[in-house]
């Protein structure tokens, strides 16, 4: 199997991905606190796994998560830690007060680097829904106000198994699995 070295400091997303990615990927875990960029979601996530790369040395995937609100034209997007780390889930959920468009999508792009002299490469994953008053436990951070389409319940009530099958994050590593199966033995 695939052995790659996960860089985040985010131990909720690190049990996330070894959940769903387990079955193909071996996956080891670093804990660094990578610089992130201001700009478009996927220059983030080229220059944070740039960044990983460039430390380790070894093959490498990061990946970085946006919560963006159709009313504001997709922000926080990116930010959405720092909006959540300053205002909370109920601050977020007043950003939209003003408007009647709660819709919302989640984000997951994940960046893959062999090398430090390689281009990342990314896959993205998304999931629509809408942002709701915190429901569920808050275990895991914009969980309890995301709603996603389709369901009655919040990323945070759902099972970690139902969750996990719709994700974002689920969706961005099936891509990431299918170009692992293509280029399998290969870098
Ligand atoms: O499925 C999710 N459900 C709820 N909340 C989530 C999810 N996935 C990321 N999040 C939160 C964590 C952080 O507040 C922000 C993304 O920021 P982001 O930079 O990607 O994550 P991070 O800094 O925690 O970890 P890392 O070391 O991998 O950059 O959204
Ligand atoms: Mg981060």
């Amino acid at each position: 199997m695939r052995s790659v070295t996960f860089v985040t400091a985010n131990t909720s997303k690190l049990e996330e991905v070894k959940a769903i990615a387990s079955d193909f990927l071996e996956i080891n875990s670093v804990s660094l606190d990578l610089p992130e960029l201001q700009g478009e979601p996927e220059d983030i996530a080229r220059a944070k796994c740039k960044f990983a790369s460039n430390e380790l040395g070894v093959p490498v995937i990061t990946e970085d998560t946006s919560l963006c609100f159709n009313a504001l034209s997709g922000l926080p997007g990116p930010y959405v830690k720092w909006f959540l780390s300053k205002i909370g889930l109920e601050g977020l959920n007043n950003l939209l007060a003003a408007y009647k468009d709660k819709t919302a999508y989640a984000v997951c792009i994940f960046a893959y680097s062999p090398s430090p002299s390689s281009e990342p490469v990314l896959f993205i994953g998304k999931t629509e829904g809408t942002i709701v008053p915190s429901q569920g436990p808050s275990n895991f951070g914009w969980d309890p106000i995301f709603q996603p389409a389709g369901f009655k319940n919040t990323y945070a009530e759902l099972a970690k198994s139902e969750k996990n099958k719709i994700s974002h994050r689920y969706k961005a590593l099936e891509k990431l699995k299918s170009f692992f199966l293509q280029f399998s033995g290969t870098e």
